[in-house]
């Protein structure tokens, strides 16, 4: 094995069910003849937790080297995961990167392992077989009593379209059912067996997966596929419990320029068809990814997580933000020509470490009805054995009595000189181990019935709690339809008001602006009213663009939107300038030199110095801090943790907080002349004489000293710049042949994301803290439809009369 890693990192598990999704990277091999780009990982103590690219550095649960073996990714990111579908957890394995980063070769390994399972070198193997002989080998040693039923089922999401990849059936529907969730109507469910019985199903599913050879990879899925193992126990006693493992090998992120090189493919409307695709779910994927991480982080939490933007999100609903113990293996290329994109998708993995799953275990499921009909078979049992022990002690009573007798009249015999002594005192001593064995019989039978009365206790007490969460349920459910009703009358009422400031296009409509009619009711309209307005009429704009075919109206109207969507923000929230570079030390520094690698270690727990665990505490602590101001929109730049750490050495650890703090403070905004305004202590030159401060503080707080470069991303950019295609398509759907509520999904998947992403732009405003923009977003998409609905109801109306 090229490379043993250290244990595998310990979950963090909160005491409410919270986990933090496990986020690990894997390096792909430079491929021959290409230069290496500016990568390393930072090893420290055995312990691989952070890779360094560019003058950015991510810290992950793990982080492969590229001569990590199938070995190490599987004990260190997927084992406990499927131990855990074991004992009733579900689970999900997924791997998201570049194409041709290597996902396919992380889930399942080289082709033969699905071309030739039984014959291939097990080290090759991917995750996916491995789980699956954990999994069986599990099952092989678990209770007698329990009897379990494991089936599995492999879809894929190919153009937004969902396909049975078992059956031959394609564009299934999802469908959601009250009481059970999401569930695809009409899936195949293949009853397995063993590890042939998978491997082979997953063989047939993968020749209907669609693949093609592109520049980027000779063998590139065209499509996202999960494949889901479901494993039901039932014990002898009626009780029931399920897990699951859903293994998702998503499609890779296209950069068109890099994908179409293969000739023809530029040309092929059917590649190009799903390199959109394949990159408007994993957008979609993004800005899910966003608004969870930044779910908790402010009092004014987003609501709103967009699941329905794409068929691929909506399907991994559950892995991330429901009821799931996920991994995610982020796959990168690492030379010098792929970094732009390895950093996107390090970006992707910080945001997703911040995200948190509430796991639950699937406990033994006993209906009522079940329990009821348990506490009969136990009542009956412990009538029988009552009766039992009623016979025994009678039975015990009379021996008793009998062995007296006998005991008595032997002992009367020897005394009259008549009986061999030694064959007499034989015959007591097997009496008496008659009766110690009887004595035995009777205690064991008395333990039975111990066991049954206090399991009958048990179901009596589970059977009371159930009925008492059923009440429970039902008073909740009162609650929630009360809420529902309040919140209908919020939306007529927003909706009125909306009406009332009914907007009407300028008067040539062609430069992409609207405006109120009644100039004089914008006097009486609030801030919060205006700029609802903004955004309707922004919104409405965009509709408008799409409809007039004119690429450039429409690529004016996305900037328009963003605009007014940064507006609204810059109102209501933390905000900097687009571009503008926070900093407190001179970023003129080049990035730190690479350190050389240090030699691995393998420790164990227990060998582990103080030193060392006094690093793992600090590394922990400036990670959350970095994940912190990720999951806002922020990245730290040139600030290496392992510096830190040096930096810090005169710093007591019970201070480390606070020197974390100033080193990564919040930015707040920028203040009218363009200064940062800070949360907390705002940088400031320390007088020499302040010298009760301890040194490290007297340090850290001059701006000079300071290491601090933190700058937010551009999101805007990259969805309006980048993918060039999907602006094309907007411009001419027809020619795309792209349905009218499919535009108008990918139109939402970018309105969604501008939401939650979009740089923030300074107004000059200064800050508030009350901040609700998705919520606000719901509305909005909402009175915009409702309104357009209205004027087709006028329109018709008017026809009419
Ligand atoms: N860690 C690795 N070690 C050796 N070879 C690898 C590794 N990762 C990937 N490869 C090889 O690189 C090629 C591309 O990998 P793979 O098909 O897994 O990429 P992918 O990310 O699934 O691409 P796509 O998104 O286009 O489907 C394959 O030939 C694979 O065997």
């Amino acid at each position: 094995m090229a490379e043993r890693q250290a244990e595998a990192p310990k979950k963090k598990k909160k005491a409410d069910g919270r986990e933090s999704i496990g986020v690990f990277a894997r390096l792909k091999p430079v491929t021959d003849g290409a230069e290496r780009g500016e990568v390393s990982v930072r090893e420290r103590f055995g312990k691989c937790k952070a890779v360094q690219m560019r003058n950015l550095e991510f810290s992950l649960d793990w982080i492969f080297k590229e001569n990590a073996s199938q070995e190490d990714v599987y004990s260190i990111a997927a084992h406990d995961r499927v131990t855990a579908v074991l004992a009733g957890f579900n689970a999900t394995l997924i791997a998201y990167g570049q194409t041709g980063s290597g996902k396919t070769h992380t889930m399942f390994g080289p082709e033969e392992v699905l071309s030739n399972f039984e014959g291939c070198d097990p080290a090759a193997w991917g995750l996916v077989p491995r789980a699956t002989e954990q999994l069986f080998e599990g099952l092989r040693h678990a209770p007698e009593d329990s009897t379990f039923l494991v089936q599995c089922s492999y879809v894929e999401v190919y153009n937004d379209r969902l396909n049975d990849l078992l059956a031959d059936k394609a564009n299934l529907i999802l469908r959601e059912k009250p009481g059970v969730g999401l569930s695809v109507e009409g899936m195949r469910f293949e009853m397995v067996g063993d590890s042939n019985d998978v491997m082979s199903a997953l063989a047939r599913g993968n020749t209907k997966r669609v693949v093609a050879a592109m520049s980027m990879n000779a063998r590139s899925s065209r499509g996202h596929a999960i494949f889901t193992i479901y494993v039901k126990e039932m014990t002898a006693l009626g009780g029931e419990r399920q897990g699951k493992l859903n293994l998702v090998d998503l499609a890779g992120m296209e950069s068109s320029k890099k994908s179409y090189a293969v000739e023809g493919a530029s040309n092929n409307p059917m590649r190009r068809e799903e390199a959109k695709n394949i990159n408007v779910s994993l957008y979609a994927l993004g800005s899910v990814i966003s608004s969870l991480s930044m779910k908790g982080k402010s009092k004014s939490e987003p609501e709103h997580v967009p699941w329905r933007n794409a068929k691929l999100t909506r399907l991994l609903q559950d892995s991330l933000g429901g009821n799931s113990k996920s991994t995610i293996v982020v796959t990168l290329r690492t030379e010098a020509a792929n970094i732009e994109e390895s950093l996107q998708t390090l970006r992707f993995a910080q945001r997703a470490k911040a995200v948190k799953t509430i796991v639950k275990e699937s406990l033994m499921n006993q209906s009522p009805a079940q329990l009821l009909k348990q506490i009969d078979e136990l009542q009956s049992q412990l009538e029988v054995t009552q009766m039992l022990v009623r016979q025994l002690r009678h039975e015990l009573d009379e021996r008793n009595a009998d062995d007296e007798a006998r005991v008595s009249s032997i002992d009367s015999s020897a005394a009259e000189g008549g009986t061999d002594a030694a064959a007499l005192a034989e015959e007591v001593r097997l009496w008496k181990k008659k009766h110690r064995a009887l004595l035995g019989r009777s205690i064991l039978h008395r333990i039975l019935k111990g066991q049954s009365v206090a399991a009958l206790e048990k179901m009596r007490e589970e059977s009371e709690n159930q009925r008492i969460q059923l009440e429970e349920s039902e008073s909740l459910l009162r609650f929630r339809e009360r809420e529902n009703r309040e919140l209908l009358s919020r939306v007529e009422m927003l909706e009125h008001l909306i009406h009332e400031h009914q907007l009407v296009p300028s008067a040539d409509g062609s430069d992409g602006t609207l405006q109120r009619r009644g100039g004089r009711q914008s006097e009486m309209m609030s801030d919060e009213q205006l700029t609802e307005e903004t955004i309707l009429s922004a919104e409405a704009e965009l509709q408008a663009a799409m409809a007039s075919k004119d690429p450039e109206r429409l690529k004016r109207a996305i900037a328009n939107a963003s605009e007014a969507v940064a507006r609204a923000r810059a109102k209501n929230s933390h905000v900097l300038k687009k571009a503008n570079i926070i900093k407190g030390g001179d970023t003129a520094t080049p990035s730190t030199p690479l350190r050389a690698s240090i030699v691995k270690q393998v420790v164990r727990e227990e060998e582990v110095t103080d030193e060392e665990k006094r690093y793992i505490e600090f590394h922990d602590l400036a990670t959350q801090r970095k994940l912190n101001l990720a999951s806002r929109g922020f990245e730290v730049q040139n600030i290496f943790i392992d510096d830190l750490y040096e930096e810090a050495a005169d710093v007591p650890p019970s201070e480390w907080n606070e020197f974390i703090l100033l080193q990564l403070p919040s930015p707040r905004g920028v203040d009218a002349d363009g200064t940062i305004m800070w949360e907390g202590t705002e940088p400031k030159e320390v007088e020499e004489e302040e010298t009760k401060m301890s040194p490290w503080k007297r340090r850290t707080l001059n701006p000079a000293k300071r290491k601090t470069t933190v700058m937010n991303y551009n999101v805007r950019e990259s969805l309006i710049d980048k993918p060039d295609d999907i602006m094309e398509e907007y411009a001419n759907p027809e020619e795309q042949g792209l349905s009218k509520p499919k535009r108008s999904s990918v139109l939402d998947a970018h309105i969604a994301s501008l939401r939650l992403l979009d740089a923030p732009v300074e107004y000059g405003d200064s800050p508030r803290t009350n901040r609700s923009d998705a919520s606000r977003g719901q509305r909005y998409s909402q009175a915009v439809r409702s309104r357009m609905e209205e004027r087709q109801r006028s329109k018709g109306a008017d026809h009419e009369s």
